[in-house]
């Protein structure tokens, strides 16, 4: 099976091409693939499928075989891909994935596909999608109890559930290890979640890290950064535009309030093309 490696941030999957390959079981072929070790290494599988109701679909799965329903990284590459190899010569493409179809515009530098401006679509509230208020309590901010620490957060769906936790100190000093899978298996969350921890550095910056559902830390999230985003304008943390600092690079996120979506833009680069023995 023959698959490409690609990275947005730092954040990589394994790309197949599915108009040509067949996965039989991609839930085991995830697991398998993305270990560091004995696969090629990865924070997942990302499939490149026919789609009747878009250009293409993007079937994504985390490292430990469960499905996301979108991935922001991930559809930039997804981008780039088809147009680099040729199954497109389209510079705006829409792409079908489980958390809606998504418009893309692709930056073309001497044939190849460099940045991606993506319309993310609608934020949601959730995971129930209604403000929680209660005393003390802004609308869209609610408390949540990880051992016998309180913390804040503002919960965001971007087609894939999003925690977002606002700190005050460099996010480089968390001991992510320790609390990402509590909020990622939080009886809070019965589908688990994927979390950011944020802290504001101006109107127009933040910076974070991420602890993603299904693959652990990654050194970025797109989906994440866009949830960053909202929640950052929903607490009148920052404006509408603001450029997130992720371990892997920055992204530009747009909340168009008007039009009511998310514009992500950013990088999408190729690391190498394998075969891979089994499948
Ligand atoms: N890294 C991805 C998100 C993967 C989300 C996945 N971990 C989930 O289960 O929702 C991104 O760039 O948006």
């Amino acid at each position: 099976m023959r698959f490409t490696k690609m990275q947005g941030l730092g954040n990589d999957y394994v790309y197949v091409n599915c108009f040509k390959e067949k996965i039989e079981d991609p839930s085991g072929l995830a697991v398998k693939i993305s270990d560091r070790h004995f696969g090629v290494g990865s924070d997942g599988l990302i499939m490149i499928n026919p789609s009747d109701r878009a250009d293409f679909e993007m079937e994504m799965y985390n490292a430990d075989g469960s499905r996301g329903e979108m991935c922001g990284n991930g559809i930039r590459c997804v981008a780039k891909y088809v147009y680099d190899y040729g199954l497109t010569d389209k510079a705006q493409i829409s792409v079908e994935t489980l958390g809606g179809i998504k418009y893309l515009d692709l930056t073309v530098e001497d044939g190849k596909v460099s940045l991606v401006k993506v319309d993310m679509g609608k934020p949601e509230l959730a995971p129930e999608k209604v403000p929680v208020k209660a005393d003390g309590d802004s609308a869209v901010d609610e408390p949540i109890a990880v051992d016998r620490d309180e913390y804040r957060m503002t919960c965001v769906s971007m087609g894939n559930p999003h925690a977002v936790v606002f700190v005050d100190c460099d996010v480089r000093e968390l001991p992510l290890e320790m609390i990402g899978p509590k909020f990622e298996n939080h009886e809070r969350f019965p589908n688990r979640v994927n979390t950011e921890f944020v802290r504001v550095l101006d109107r127009k910056t933040v910076e974070m890290r991420v602890w993603e559902r299904g693959s652990g830390e990654t050194l970025a999230c797109g989906t994440g950064a866009c949830a960053v985003a909202v929640a950052c304008v929903l607490n009148g943390r920052t404006d509408d535009e603001v450029t997130v600092k992720l371990l892997g690079g920055d992204l530009l996120i747009q909340w168009d309030r008007e039009k009511d979506t998310v514009f992500m833009t950013g990088p999408a680069k190729v690391v190498f093309e394998g075969e891979w023995p089994e499948e």
